[in-house]
């Protein structure tokens, strides 16, 4: 499987953001997009995952096979927001996407002793903690295989022994063959990425 961008464009609010990138990743690689504030991370990753159009170029997926015929259909976007109805509980949550997702993976309690929250999946979304929040948000891509993981700001609120327990996530599903692409401020501690630096914008 390959992901290719070429000539990649995208504006907001009429006003050009990024235009030209080129990049492409295949199978059990990574990608890390980095760059001030502003330079165009999370454009970039909704672009890719079909929520934003691009101004212009291509995105192109090979060898994906019949079932994953577009990036969108393949990727788990993590956005800023984590997705999850606050009153319903963690577990009811995590439910809902692996049925509405499909594909199913880890079964809902296997995901959430992943991410460390094996004892809190009765509680409303709402009463989590902001790191409590990022790691049931971690957990939904668990739940459903998806071979693309889009990630924007994923360690945000983490402590470090999340990140970790995250880091080692990334990997396995890398090691399963998947891609991410992830925007970033901060390291994420894989082993052998590609960075891709998005411009200046101040
Ligand atoms: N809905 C919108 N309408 C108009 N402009 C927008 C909109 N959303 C974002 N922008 C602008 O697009 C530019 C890129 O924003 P984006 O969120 O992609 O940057 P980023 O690199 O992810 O930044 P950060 O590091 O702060 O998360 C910014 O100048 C921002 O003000």
């Amino acid at each position: 499987m390959r992901l290719t961008a070429q000539d990649l464009g995208a504006e907001r609010g009429g006003e050009r953001i990024f235009s030209g990138l080129h990049f492409a990743i295949g199978a059990g690689e990574a990608l890390l997009v980095t760059g001030p504030n502003g330079a165009g991370k999370s454009t970039l990753l909704q672009v890719l995952c079909g929520l934003l159009p691009a101004a212009e170029g291509t995105i192109l997926l090979e060898g994906a096979g019949e079932e994953w015929p577009t990036v969108a259909a393949a990727a788990h976007y993590l956005g800023h927001g984590n997705a999850m109805k606050p009153a319903m509980s963690v577990e009811e949550n995590l439910r809902f996407w692996r049925e509405f997702n499909g594909e199913p993976c880890l079964e809902v309690d296997e995901a959430l002793e992943e991410v460390g929250l094996g004892s809190l999946g009765y509680l409303p979304f709402s009463t989590l903690s902001t790191g409590q929040r990022r790691r049931a948000a971690i957990a939904r891509l668990l739940v459903s295989w998806r071979p693309i993981w889009l990630l924007d700001e994923p360690t945000a609120g983490l402590d470090a022994r999340s990140e970790t327990r995250f880091t080692a996530l990334m990997e396995a599903h890398r090691a399963d063959g998947g891609l991410i692409i992830a925007a970033t401020h901060w390291p994420l501690h894989l082993q052998d990425v590609k960075e891709l630096v998005l411009g200046d914008a101040a």
